[in-house]
């Protein structure tokens, strides 16, 4: 349906997209899940991803999301990159539910429930979307996982403006993720409260959306993160990739590509003390490229596996 010009929405209204993939999710074995996240996360790495936030958010009912965040658990204590847990709680209206009635069930029974099975949570992330949630309803359960000591970082004015920014900011999110049609007011808002701008280049391209105001951003000092939001909509596990896409849509410099896939990217998780840069006392990681320069992660476009020789990640080397 995408290829033949199907928008986002006229998908998921039809079943499709975010409810396809939680019907295929909440008939998944723990076990495999399990096996599925481990492999996605060992190709990242060998991309050079040695930090990277995982997030439920197929299963829409409680009893999913805790099997979702269960598994991120397990790969949090086993696997050799660093992972961050993020609940995404309210991802989609279930079919026959209203978002309201949703809204006070995860306030009042699902947020709750996975704060006391203590499944070591880093953030909490809401769907902040016309037809999906909005801004008041995100606003709630934003708040309602802030109380059990989650950051907020969630979806913001991706495809409709609904002042989702605005109210991150009045939050002090910590980040806020897509933010295509974000507003300027919202942008100032977001600079004086340190909120992270979460950019996801590669949604912009395959939605064909009109690419976030990435530049108005930096010349007003907002914190600019680049994801490479990999998820069924997007298979994307390259990060050489997103920063080429940075700067070809987005308009961003090489440099700032990279600041904002390292030193950023550790900002919006609030991981600056331990990873971002090659700093005494953080953990030690870097690549070595087989390349002239680094600027050839961003240039060599689709050989990516080839410029990244091997990745280092505290003191093993990954090829
Ligand atoms: N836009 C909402 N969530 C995801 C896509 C989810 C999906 O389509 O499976 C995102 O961040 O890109």
């Amino acid at each position: 349906m995408k290829l033949a010009g199907a928008g986002y929405m006229e998908i998921h209204k039809q079943g499709g997209g975010i409810h396809y993939t939680v019907n295929e999710t909440r008939k998944c074995s723990e076990e495999r899940l399990t096996k599925l996240l481990f492999n996605r996360l060992d190709q990242m790495l060998l991309q050079g991803t040695v930090v990277a936030e995982a997030k439920s958010g197929y299963g829409l009912d409680c009893e999913t999301e805790m099997k979702m965040l269960r598994v991120i658990k397990k790969a949090k204590e086993t696997h050799p990159m660093k992972i961050q847990s993020t609940y995404l709680c309210a991802h989609a209206v279930p079919p026959g539910a209203d978002a309201a009635q949703m809204t006070k069930e995860i306030v009042e029974e699902h947020i709750p429930a996975v704060a006391k099975a203590n499944l070591g949570v880093d953030n909490i992330d809401v769907f902040c979307e016309k037809g999906v949630y909005d801004a008041q309803q995100s606003k709630e359960m934003l708040l309602a996982g802030r109380a059990h000591g989650w950051a907020i970082n969630f979806h913001a004015e991706e495809l409709t403006y609904i002042k989702g920014a605005e109210m991150g900011a009045e939050l002090d999110a910590r980040a806020m993720s897509h933010l295509e049609l974000v507003s300027d007011a919202a942008i100032q808002s977001m600079a004086a409260k340190k909120t992270a701008a979460v950019i996801l280049p590669t949604t912009a391209y395959i939605l064909k959306l009109v690419p976030p105001p990435v530049r108005q951003m930096i010349q007003n000092n907002v914190v600019v993160a680049l994801c490479s939001d990999y998820n069924p909509n997007v298979p994307c596990f390259s990060m050489p990739f997103v920063m080429h896409l940075g700067c070809i849509l987005c308009k961003m410099t090489m440099e700032e590509a990279f600041n904002a896939a390292t030193i950023n990217s550790a900002f919006s998780l609030g991981l600056t003390d331990s990873y971002g840069s090659i700093t005494e006392g953080k953990v030690g990681s870097c690549l070595v490229l087989d390349a002239p320069s680094w600027k050839h992660i961003v240039y060599q476009l689709g050989n990516h596996q080839n410029v990244v020789k091997h990745v280092i990640l505290e003191g093993r080397i990954h090829s």
